[in-house]
């Protein structure tokens, strides 16, 4: 690989010529009929004529940059920073994966630097075309010499499955596909960039790695410290930064890339986003969650096996989802065991008339058992009520969470031995742990794998202060901003929710057309932090 890097660079006849990142020649461009259209985080830049949107900036419509009228056609790029946004004379260099076996019969070994993908695929004709983010993948110039290139990744927040594969496919992604050698591994999440001692990764010692569960370098919560773990960066010589962890991890992330910037550091700073929750906007589902749905199942059989096999079996199983019960939501719709599937997002209440309590003695007096399947954030609001608990948070800021299986379980005790004198047998499982612990699955093997090549390639393209994730299929760099600003909730006037009604029968907890009046009067996702938000 190295000689491969140090010989000379021919250009292979099958890759097709693609425009530079200066042939575009408008990352820096003004556009003087627009004056007020300058983007403060990324400069006034400009793709196929179309200036970029930031966050903070209104979406543009736009002239092209030969002053032509562009067509108004809506069309948006979102894009994520470049290392030349702020060290504008940044020599480039060819990738070396030109000189790659591998990629050698590949038609198109570069993404174009015009590839962009939609966020939104399901539109109608006279839709405007809407918000894009730009492609991932390798780019025919790079912005490190290999052998200039000092990496570090670093795990934060709670485990996932697939965390040990991303940490190996980017070792090896790095070192097979692009000749890095000097790679670090930050011990113990945010905190060990200043508080420990690095080690040294090569493809030998994360050979194996992705058989075992957790993270191979371990992961904690709290001690994010930016302007230390920047100093750390520096004076250890870092230029390339992998992050792989959940929203806080990526909000952490976007604060290191701006102090990056500030210091005006040749870092590149590549988020990798981590959530067993699936609650990460934007990307389609994060990795481990096929994983961990696959992984429920085994506890949602044990729990009907368990109420089976009694008189009057109420099993109850609580998964993982703190504010999205898209985990609960699809083990329930893989088992076909489950009676009932309660998220946060959807409020439940337990008596009168189409309450939980009414269901279980329905099922039980027609199926002699009942499984019900409960996010861990579900009826917060509900325990918190009654049990007057302080609000605890952990290391990191999340807030500390009721069992509210445990709560539930002792609840419909109660109301079946003593209201109703009904002798029930409940069984309670929690498998949270035996699920997270786990390695992950072929397909999120896969996946993983991707994200971490992605990283790669974008890292060494220059790009920073991004964070990578498949948009309707297609893997995108993504502004981190973006992931980190608003969640990814189970939208209960999705498909999605009501297939899951279908199939359960369950009650939907909620009056005739409230739900209806609601999608009226307010957008999607404003009812999805509503209804976490409404008392029951
Ligand atoms: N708003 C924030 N700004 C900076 N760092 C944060 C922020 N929120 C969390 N972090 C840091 O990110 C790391 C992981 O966060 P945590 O919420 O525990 O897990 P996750 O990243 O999986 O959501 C911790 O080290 C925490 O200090
Ligand atoms: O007990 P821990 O390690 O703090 O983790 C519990 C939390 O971690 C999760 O599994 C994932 O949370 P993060 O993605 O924020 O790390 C949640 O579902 C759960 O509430
Ligand atoms: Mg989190």
């Amino acid at each position: 690989m190295e000689s491969a890097i140090s010989s000379p660079l021919s250009t292979s006849s099958h890759l097709l010529p693609s425009p530079s990142r200066s042939s575009l020649g408008s990352r820096s461009q003004s556009f003087p009929s627009l004056p007020n259209l300058r983007c403060p985080s990324f400069k006034s830049r400009c793709f196929l004529g179309i200036p970029f949107r930031s966050r903070q900036t209104q979406p543009i419509r736009c002239q092209s940059s030969n002053q032509q009228p562009a067509k108004d056609d809506g069309f948006v790029i979102e894009d994520v920073p470049h290392l030349t946004d702020f060290l504008s004379n940044l020599p480039s260099y060819p990738n070396p994966l030109k000189q790659s076996q591998a990629y050698a019969v590949v038609k198109q070994t570069f993404v174009s630097t015009d590839d962009v993908v939609a966020q939104k695929v399901v539109v109608q004709k006279d839709d405007p075309r809407g918000v894009h983010f730009r492609r991932a993948g390798p780019r025919e110039k790079v912005y490190f010499k290999s052998d200039e290139v000092r990496a570090c990744i670093v795990t934060c927040g709670g485990l996932c499955p697939g965390i040990n594969t991303v940490i190996r496919e980017i070792v090896c992604g790095l070192n097979y596909m692009y000749g890095v050698e000097d790679i670090l591994g930050i011990e113990g999440g945010y905190r060990g960039f200043y508080s420990k001692n690095t080690l040294r990764l090569t493809p030998k010692v994360v050979n194996d790695i992705h058989k075992r569960g957790g993270t191979f370098l371990r992961t904690s919560r709290g001690g994010h410290d930016t302007n230390k773990i920047v100093d750390n960066i520096q004076d250890r010589g870092i230029n390339q930064v992998y992050i792989i962890g959940g929203d806080g991890t990526q909000k952490g992330a976007a604060l290191i890339y701006k102090e990056v910037e500030k210091r005006g550091l040749q870092v590149a700073v590549a988020g990798i986003p981590k959530t067993i929750d699936n609650d990460i906007a934007v990307i389609d589902k994060s990795f481990g969650f096929d994983t961990a749905v696959e992984e429920a199942q085994r506890a949602i059989n044990a729990a009907h096996v368990e109420v089976e096999s009694v008189e009057n079996g109420v099993g109850i199983v609580k998964l993982m989802g703190r504010y999205s019960g898209f985990i609960a939501l699809y083990a329930t719709l893989a088992s076909r065991d489950v009676d009932c599937c309660l998220v946060p997002e959807s409020p439940f209440y337990l008596e009168g008339r189409g309450g939980l309590f009414e269901f279980v003695e329905e099922r039980l007096k027609e199926n002699g058992h009942v499984v019900i399947v409960l996010a861990e954030g579900a009826g917060q609001e509900y325990i918190a009520q009654e049990m007057q608990a302080v609000d605890g948070k952990d290391a990191s800021g999340n807030k500390l969470l009721l069992d509210v299986g445990l709560w539930l379980t002792e609840k419909i005790k109660d109301h079946f031995t003593k209201v109703q004198k009904m002798a029930i047998n409940t069984k309670y499982i929690d498998p949270t742990y035996m699920i997270r612990a786990i390695p992950s699955n072929a397909s999120d093997n896969i996946y993983c794998t991707l994200l971490a090549q992605s990283a790669v390639h974008g890292a060494m393209a220059g790009f920073s202060g991004f964070t990578v994730g498949p948009v309707n299929s297609r893997h995108a760099y993504i502004p981190i901003s973006r992931v980190t600003e608003t969640q990814n909730t189970v939208n209960l006037t999705d498909r999605m929710w009501a297939r899951l009604l279908a199939s359960t029968n369950q009650p939907s907890f909620l009056e005739g057309n409230e739900l209806h009046e609601r999608v009226d009067k307010e957008d999607v996702d404003v009812i999805n932090h509503n209804m976490r938000a409404t008392s029951i």
